[in-house]
């Protein structure tokens, strides 16, 4: 069945913050520092604060919360001997959370001995500093982590962003695709996925040379990066000539709200397309569908087939149009 859901406005929880992407923050790296006494952690943060920007947590809770709270930190120094619950159990938390797993974690602790150290460092620790430790070798290490860790996020930052567009990939899309999958049936809220392809880009290409074509996408992905407003929204090249685009929090309604305004986006670009027999610019087709709380429980790639065939009949039905297809449909 293909439903037309109508356009009005979508739940209330809309971000300033445009577009998700793979982010290499541009601000001073920053450091946790983890210690239930508040004299070691004036200690360590007075050595470090000229170089870094500073926050710091006395018991686990904090630590586990500020750990995954935007902006992360990129490095966190961890005291071992806590009462609530120690380093060594903080540790592991942060290396089982798939949000916090990469961020470095230096022990910084009186425990000494050396079984100590090897079971931080079989830990997943990055390094392990004995407390009383020296100024400088502290400042050594903790610069270390942080040039490793800051040259991490440049290259995952790379391999998951579209070299031509300058938008987040397939990989990056596929990745999302899959948390918020899982987010959306932990917390049960409808997720929306848009399949967008530009018509008749071969033509385009064959006539305009793919020089034009790739300037032609960039441009095509620049202004649909544009257009969600929320800061979980994804907008991706999936391939080629093809665009996809995430929505979290998202039922039919608001779907199709933000693939019209994707369509008006790129008829307001009027990039000229003089050989598509569907108008005299470029034009986008675009298929929809949705997952939501009250459906059985398919699966990432069941709306991923829905979104795709609902494409395929918006290329079918003339192009330059968006089609809604529900997800069981089959
Ligand atoms: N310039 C350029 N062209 C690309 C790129 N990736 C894919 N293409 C071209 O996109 C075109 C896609 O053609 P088709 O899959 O036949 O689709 P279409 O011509 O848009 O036709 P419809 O989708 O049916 O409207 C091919 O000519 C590809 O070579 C790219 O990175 N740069």
């Amino acid at each position: 069945m293909t439903v037309q859901p109508s356009c009005s406005s979508r739940s209330p929880h809309a971000s300033p913050t445009r577009n998700t992407r793979p982010e290499v923050r541009e601000q001073r790296a920053t450091i946790l520092i983890v210690d239930d006494q508040p004299a070691n952690i004036h200690a360590l943060a007075k050595l470090l604060k000229d170089d870094y920007r500073i926050i710091t947590a006395t018991n686990a809770t904090k630590t586990l919360e500020l750990a995954q709270r935007d902006p992360r930190p990129d490095l966190i120094l961890l005291d071992i001997l806590m009462p609530d619950q120690d380093g060594y159990a903080i540790c592991r938390e942060l290396k089982a959370d798939e949000a916090t797993h990469a961020i470095p974690v230096i022990f910084v602790t009186a425990l000494d001995q050396a079984q100590d150290e090897a079971k931080g460092l079989q830990l997943g620790a990055a390094d392990y500093i004995s407390k009383p430790f020296n100024p400088a070798i502290v400042r050594a290490r903790v610069n270390n982590q942080v040039s490793l860790k800051l040259k991490t996020d440049l290259l995952e930052k790379i391999a998951l962003q579209d070299g031509l567009t300058e938008i987040p990939n397939r990989r990056y899309f596929d990745r999302k695709l899959t948390q918020e999958w899982n987010r959306q049936s932990r917390h049960q809220y409808p997720l929306s996925l848009l399949m967008i392809d530009i018509d008749h880009f071969k033509l385009y290409n064959d006539h305009y040379g793919h020089g034009a074509g790739d300037e032609c996408l960039r441009r095509v992905a620049q202004a649909l990066a544009k257009v969600p407003a929320r800061a979980a929204d994804l907008v991706a090249r999936y391939g080629g000539e093809e665009f996809v685009v995430l929505l979290p929090e998202t039922d039919a309604n608001g779907a199709c709200e933000v693939g019209e305004q994707m369509r008006a986006a790129i008829h307001a670009l009027a990039l000229p397309h003089a050989y598509s027999p569907v108008a005299d610019h470029i034009t986008l087709s675009i298929g929809a569908s949705m997952h939501q709380p009250q459906q059985p429980v398919t699966s990432a790639e069941a709306l991923k087939q829905a979104a795709d065939r609902a494409l395929y009949q918006a290329k079918e039905q003339g192009r330059d149009r968006l089609v809604w297809r529900d997800i069981d449909a089959g």
